[in-house]
């Protein structure tokens, strides 16, 4: 079956317009005009785009909405046997594996056989288990739901043998050459067991350099979470967020019910009236230095503290104004955690940084080497607040490398 997808996406492939332009792409598979009315992703218009990655962001966004809805759907009634525990411990559901088949299967198909290079957080081994045989029912069963929920997918169901292929289809090593997506199909797993913050974070690198990426934020306010997230609030909650190399980043509703608005970091530069964020979970990250590094800068708000990379969308519209990360000691980032949110953030105008001030290098691999911490902020406090991180980091004798 899959390599009737494969034949078929080469097929697809030749038929496509190679040298489009901004304004020649613009297809509309909305609800209103579906044969069936089963309605579909809703294909957006740009207003921001640069004709190199401009398809790649339009195939990038449909990947994104279509297992945004799989995530959705899992976690509106998540069940404990829906969710297993990892080798280093850490949650995996039904959804991170629904969602990344999902991505992979909707890209790959995109692209001429032995072209696609994908760098994925999940891999299908428990699942080819006896004990790993109903979560794979049912994720294959999610990743069917979603293929027919969308009218412009006129294809067979996969089996599951087809789901299992594709979730290993992101098992790339990714590198300084050529283009590699990098896929976090839930970041922020914990927050999505909760019922709270995380995102699926598609990001494409060319050459090592994260050339696109696109944040699907599910529970995310598409107004300001400045202050926090409020409890109860009839707020529209779903936002998008998309980036390309020179292209700025937009955010528009995840369900497709508005247009791209493109946002900006904020601009404050007195620190002490900055706000920070931070992981939600205190085993990410070291609370008590963020709160030094916070204390140093003057900084007078209290954290906002939210799951995943939904952080770096928050902050590249100026709900926040810096970021701060440092993982305890011995833990090594991956790039899936980081790629999406962080051009998301640079082509918002911010800068993304490690705690000698370099950018995060994504050539090396499936991990992020990097001096201690990853820090984001405006350009104008990025000297200040990298001697504020130097300053504290040095009184907290951390190795250099780690
Ligand atoms: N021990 C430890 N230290 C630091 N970071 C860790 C650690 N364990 C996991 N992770 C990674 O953190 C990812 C979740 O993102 P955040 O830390 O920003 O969010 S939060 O902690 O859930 O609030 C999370 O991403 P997902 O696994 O995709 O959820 C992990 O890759
Ligand atoms: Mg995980
Ligand atoms: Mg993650
Ligand atoms: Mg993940």
């Amino acid at each position: 079956m899959l390599k009737e997808v494969v034949h078929r996406s080469h097929h697809l492939w030749q038929c496509f317009p190679r040298h489009l332009h901004c304004h020649d792409w613009s297809p509309v598979n909305s609800k209103a005009r579906s044969r069936s009315g089963r309605g579909s992703v809703s294909w957006r218009k740009p207003l921001f785009c640069m004709a190199s990655y401009h398809r790649d962001v339009v195939l990038a966004t449909n990947a994104v909405r279509l297992a945004s809805r799989l995530c959705q759907t899992v976690q509106r009634g998540l069940l404990t046997q829906e969710t297993q525990t990892k080798s280093d411990k850490s949650p995996v559901t039904v959804a991170d594996y629904g969602s990344q088949a999902l991505v992979n299967w909707s890209l790959a198909r995109e692209f001429p056989p032995g072209t696609f290079s994908m760098v994925a957080e999940e891999g299908s081994e428990d699942l080819r288990t006896e004990a790993g045989a109903p979560m794979l029912e049912r994720i294959t069963q999610l990743v069917n739901d979603a293929i027919a929920s969308d009218a412009a997918l006129d294809v067979a169901p996969l089996s599951k043998e087809d789901v299992l292929e594709a979730i290993d289809w992101g098992n790339s090593e990714g590198g300084s050459n050529g283009r590699h997506w990098v896929l976090d199909p839930i970041d922020g797993t914990r927050g999505f067991v909760r019922g709270d913050q995380y995102a699926i974070a598609l990001g494409l690198l060319d050459n090592g350099k994260v050339v696109a990426g696109v944040l699907g934020c599910p529970n995310l306010p598409m107004g300001s979470i400045a202050n926090g997230i409020p409890a109860n609030s009839s707020e529209p909650v779903g936002c998008l967020f998309v980036a390309s190399l020179g292209a700025g980043t937009t955010v528009e509703p995840l369900d497709g019910s508005g247009e791209p608005k493109r946002v900006h970091v904020s601009d404050v530069e007195d620190t002490a009236i900055a706000t920070f964020c931070e992981s939600y979970e205190s085993a990410h990250t070291m609370q008590d230095l963020t709160a030094n590094i916070a204390g140093t800068l003057g900084v007078k708000a209290p954290p906002v503290r939210i799951d995943s990379q939904a952080k770096y969308g928050a902050m590249a519209r100026g709900d926040a104004v810096i970021y701060l990360r440092f993982p305890h000691f011995g833990y090594r980032e991956k790039i899936w955690d980081h790629a999406a949110g962080a051009i998301v953030i640079t082509e918002a105008g911010g800068e993304v940084f490690d705690a000698a001030g370099e950018p995060l290098d994504f050539s090396r691999g499936r991990w992020l080497d990097l001096d201690t911490g990853i820090i984001a902020t405006n350009k104008e406090l990025k000297p200040v607040v990298l001697s504020a991180v130097q300053k504290c980091v040095k009184d907290l004798k951390i190795p250099a490398k780690h």
